[in-house]
């Protein structure tokens, strides 16, 4: 059993936009957060500038957030928020020094090769390290500028909701607790395919009513793969999933709507993917998900049609005839 105080000591791994966001709202009150970055410019910018021109310019940073390239300096400290790209969760893992850290799960995807969800890698690497998975909508640039923000903290029992909710709870960023650690992963993996979708319908100028139609019907999608997979459907519903769905499937700030905004006005996936730093985390979980769903007897015909889009396989145009002129069914299927 860990034992977490008010100053415990918080490392986050991965200092892209996300890592470095949360490592701003939670390093208030702190003597000292460390975040651990792979890119030795973005070390000396957070420790020097006080910013991560990189991965999230245009903010200062608090004084007390210190950056190192080291991951074995994470050995001392109480929780670790792993915030890596899901690709990598596993890896960076297993660089971790030994430690008896809580692990704060971060990152939104499936795993490409195992097709496993990111708590399932983690127990997979670090079996005896208490787990919690942190997820909701959440635009990383809102949260480093201190906007109100409300997400959901599932654990793996409430003790450890308890011990951990005091560092995560401040006045702009508050937690809910969940003990669905599935659903709470899924809602979020699922929610970066379908914004890729809801990125097509506006790039293609579909209109309003397909963009509703779409998160409604994804969200049935959601619900669907979800029960395959035994999270539940009220952890779905809140801000994990519905939540997060609503908020990327609304704007260009979410870098899976944007691509998907590039493949609807006719850009190929390829051209879209090279020379960017950064992670659209749905162009890597969608094909694993659709073989997931159907090796599962489950039906995604909008993760389909995502996955055929960023294979290049159609065109806007025919995967909305191929959608509207599915066979007619109860809205509750
Ligand atoms: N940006 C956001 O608003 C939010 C992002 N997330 C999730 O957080 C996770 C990280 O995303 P961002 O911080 O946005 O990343 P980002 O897109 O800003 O930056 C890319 C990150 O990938 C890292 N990276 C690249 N190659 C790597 C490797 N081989 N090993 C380890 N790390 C590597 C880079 O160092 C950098 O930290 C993703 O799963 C994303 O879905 C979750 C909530 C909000
Ligand atoms: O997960 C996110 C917000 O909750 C960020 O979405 P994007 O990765 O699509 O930018």
């Amino acid at each position: 059993m860990i034992v977490v105080h008010a100053k415990a000591r918080i490392g986050v791994v991965g200092a892209g936009a996300w890592g470095t966001a949360l490592a701003q709202v939670l390093s208030e009150g702190q003597d000292e957060l460390l975040l651990w970055a792979r890119e030795p410019e973005v070390v000396e910018q957070v420790n020097q500038a006080h910013e991560n021109r990189m991965f999230l310019s245009s903010h200062s940073l608090r004084q007390n957030i210190r950056a190192t390239l080291d991951i074995a300096d994470m050995a001392e400290r109480d929780v670790l928020l792993m915030v890596t790209p899901a690709q990598h969760l596993r890896s960076c893992l297993a660089t971790l020094p030994e430690t008896n850290a809580a692990i704060i799960l971060c990152c939104k995807g499936i795993e490409a090769d195992s097709q496993l969800l990111m708590s399932e890698v983690a127990q997979e690497i670090r079996p005896d390290n208490p787990l919690a998975v942190l997820s909701g909508p959440t635009f990383a640039h809102e949260v480093a500028k201190g906007l109100p923000t409300a997400l959901t903290l599932a654990c793996e029992n409430e003790a450890l909701w308890d011990q951990i909710n005091p560092l995560i709870a401040k006045t702009s960023f508050r937690p809910y607790f969940s003990n669905d650690i599935l659903g709470a992963e899924i809602g979020g993996a699922v929610k970066n395919v379908l914004a890729i979708g809801c990125g097509v319908v506006d790039g293609a100028g579909l209109g309003q009513n397909a963009r509703a139609s779409l998160i409604g019907r994804g969200f049935a999608e959601m619900l669907r793969y979800g029960a395959s997979r035994g999270a539940k459907a009220e952890t779905l519903s809140g801000l994990c999933g519905l939540g997060d769905l609503v908020l990327t499937c609304s704007s260009t700030s979410s870098r899976n709507f944007s691509l998907g905004k590039g493949l609807g006005e006719g850009q190929s996936a390829e051209t879209l993917l090279s020379d960017r730093n950064t992670v659209a985390e749905g162009a890597y979980t969608a094909p694993v998900l659709q073989r997931d769903a159907q090796s599962r007897g489950v039906e995604m015909p909008i993760v389909d049609a995502v996955c055929a889009l960023l294979a290049g396989n159609t065109d806007p145009k025919s995967v909305v005839s191929q959608l509207m002129n599915r066979p007619l069914v109860s809205e509750r299927r």
